[in-house]
C-alpha cells in the first residue's frame, strides 16, 4: 500500500495494536512515529516494532501525512488544543476515539479537517482487527481510499454512511473482544471448579473459541443458529446448556449490554 508518513498520537494498548498489524503486514516501521508522555510506553514500541518515538506531539503530527489521534477521549481536548498552530490542508487526520464526535473534532482542532473516524479492536495486532469507518464530509477519494488501505492491512473494515453508526461498531466490534474474554473466564473459572488445571482449563475454552470462530468463517452460507444446532443432540447435553442459557435470557442480556456500550458511547460525545 501506499507508504506515507503516519504519526500516532498516543501510544497505548489500541495504537500498539494497530502498529503491530501494520508492521507485521509490510508498512515500513520508519514511516510511523508514535507519541506518548511516558518513555516506558515508548520505549517497548521503537524495540519491538523499530518505528520512531518522541513525546513531541507538536513535531510528530507536523512532520506526518497522516495523523492517528489514538489517546483516551477525555484527554483528547487538550492533547489537541496546542496541535490548532498546524496547517491541516494536506494531511489526513484518523480519530480512533470512542464518543468523540467529527464536529468535536474540528473544534478541537480549529479547522475542518480531511479526518475518518475509524473504530478499530484490539485484534488487529495479530491482524484479524475488524474496523468501522466514517468519512467525514470534507475527505477526498485518496484519503479515504488511503483510510481503508490503512485499516484492511490489519484486518476487515465495515465503512458507515451516518456518523452514529460508529457507536453501532463500537457495540458490535469495538468492545467485542472483551464480551468474549468475558464468557471463556467464566467458562475457564467453571472448568477449573470441574476439576481442570488453570492450563487445562485454557486449552479447552480457546481451542473451542478459536474452533467456532473458524467454523463461522469457513461456513458464510450457513447460519449461526445452524451450526449450532449441529452441536446440539435432541435429548442431549448441549440442549440442556442452551436451555439454561436461554432461561437466563443470555439474548436479551447481550442486547442490553450492546445497548449500554452505544449509550455511554453517546454520553462521552456531550462529556468530551
Ligand atoms: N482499547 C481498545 O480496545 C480500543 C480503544 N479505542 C480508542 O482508542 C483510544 C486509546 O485507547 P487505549 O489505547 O485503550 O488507551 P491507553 O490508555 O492504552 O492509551 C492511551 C495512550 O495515550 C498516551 N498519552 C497520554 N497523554 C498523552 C499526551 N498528552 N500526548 C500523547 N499521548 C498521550 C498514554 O501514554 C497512553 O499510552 C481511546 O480514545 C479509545 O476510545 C478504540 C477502539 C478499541
Ligand atoms: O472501552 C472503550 O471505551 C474503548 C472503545 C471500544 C473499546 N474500547
Amino acid at each position: 500500500m501506499e507508504q506515507r508518513a503516519i504519526a500516532f498520537i498516543g501510544a497505548g494498548n489500541m495504537a500498539r495494536s494497530i502498529i503491530a498489524g501494520l508492521v507485521a503486514s509490510g508498512y515500513a516501521p520508519d514511516k510511523i512515529t508514535a507519541t506518548a508522555p511516558s518513555s516506558a510506553r515508548r520505549e517497548p514500541l521503537a524495540r519491538d516494532y523499530g518505528i520512531h518515538t518522541t513525546d513531541n506531539n507538536l513535531s510528530a503530527a507536523s512532520d506526518a501525512d497522516v495523523i492517528v489521534l489514538a489517546v483516551k477521549p477525555q484527554l483528547m481536548e487538550d492533547v489537541c488544543r496546542p496541535l490548532q498552530i498546524l496547517d491541516f490542508s494536506g494531511k489526513l487526520v484518523i480519530s480512533i476515539a470512542a464518543g468523540i464526535s467529527a464536529e468535536r473534532l474540528n473544534q478541537m482542532l480549529a479547522t475542518n479537517l480531511s479526518l475518518v473516524r475509524v473504530m478499530p479492536n484490539t485484534p488487529s495486532l495479530i491482524g484479524k482487527g475488524m474496523s468501522g469507518l466514517f468519512a467525514s464530509s470534507h475527505i477526498n477519494p485518496n484519503d479515504r481510499q488511503f483510510a481503508e488501505h490503512l485499516m484492511q492491512a490489519v484486518g476487515e473494515v465495515c465503512w458507515v454512511e451516518q456518523e452514529s453508526g460508529i457507536n453501532g461498531i463500537i457495540a458490535a466490534a469495538g468492545s467485542a473482544p472483551a464480551y468474549f474474554f468475558l464468557f471463556m473466564e467464566a467458562m475457564q473459572e467453571e472448568a477449573i471448579k470441574q476439576g481442570f488445571t488453570p492450563d487445562q482449563a485454557r486449552m479447552l475454552v480457546q481451542q473451542s473459541a478459536l474452533g467456532a470462530a473458524e467454523m463461522v468463517v469457513a461456513n458464510p452460507d450457513t447460519d449461526l443458529a445452524t451450526l449450532r444446532a449441529q452441536v446440539t443432540s435432541k435429548g442431549g447435553t448441549t440442549a440442556e446448556a442452551i436451555r439454561t442459557f436461554n432461561e437466563c435470557q443470555l439474548s436479551d442480556t447481550v442486547a442490553k449490554a450492546m445497548r449500554a456500550a452505544v449509550s455511554r458511547a453517546e454520553e462521552m460525545e456531550k462529556l468530551f
